[in-house]
């Protein structure tokens, strides 16, 4: 039986991917699977004040999971989980590649976004001889020191509840959502998702992002979904 929710946000709660609207159908659907005694949370790229306010004005339960894994947050208890950022990473990041800073990165402390979202090989081939995680999400190409990406968030959060992957589904669109996937039993790509994630889901909405989102929570409330 599916216990928690865990939802990623852009692309995934939005009206679509590049965008930042939250689709109320989506609100209103995790409103009622909470009301049905399903908690539900955050399993994000953005950073932990984001995320925090957010969680807030959803009136959500069921904790979160802030900058790509390195930041949990369950009852009012905040933990990191990875390391901090060094400055001079970042800098040398910067000269390199010449991409902007996302505006969150004043307020992140291990994982860093920056735009244009696109990843190259010679990024990965820095990163790689930095010992550092690199993924896009779509919206920002994120670096963090390993151990780091959405799992390491999860397996902590759901430590903390005292959960078995069994019992939680999560919903994803990005590459970033392939190692929160493998943290949970039941994994959900919105119709619109990098062909990667959906190629590991148990399940695929016909519909895009947030109205996928609700589309699957409709079909879980029915009991039309096995698990
Ligand atoms: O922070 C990002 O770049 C994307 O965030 P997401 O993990 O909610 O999709
Ligand atoms: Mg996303």
């Amino acid at each position: 039986m599916i216990k928690l929710f865990l939802l990623d946000l852009d692309g995934t709660l939005t009206e679509d991917r590049n965008s930042t609207a939250i689709d109320v159908d989506a609100i209103n659907a995790i409103r009622t699977l909470q009301n049905n005694g399903i908690k539900v949370g955050l399993v994000s790229g953005n950073s932990y004040p984001v995320l925090r306010g957010l969680y807030t004005y959803l009136n959500l339960n069921g904790g979160f999971v802030a900058e790509n894994g390195c930041i949990v947050f369950f009852e009012g208890q905040k933990y990191r989980v990875c390391k901090i950022m060094d400055k001079n990473i970042l800098n040398e990041f910067r000269s390199l590649f010449k991409l902007k800073d996302t505006w969150q990165n004043d307020y992140r402390e291990c994982d860093f976004g920056f735009t244009p979202a696109i990843l190259t090989d010679n990024m990965v081939e820095w990163a790689k001889s930095r010992g550092l995680y690199i993924r896009s999400s779509g919206y920002a190409v994120h670096i963090a020191y390993k151990p780091a990406g959405k799992g390491v968030g999860v397996k902590k959060l759901l430590e903390l509840q005292g959960l078995r992957k069994e019992e939680v589904a999560a919903i994803g669109d990005s590459l970033t959502d392939i190692e929160f996937f493998n943290e949970v039993g039941l994994k959900v790509a919105v119709g619109n998702a990098d062909e990667e994630l959906k190629s590991i889901a148990d399940f695929i909405t016909t519909n895009k992002s947030g109205k996928g989102v609700k589309e699957f929570v409709t079909k879980l409330l029915r009991g039309e979904i096995n698990v």
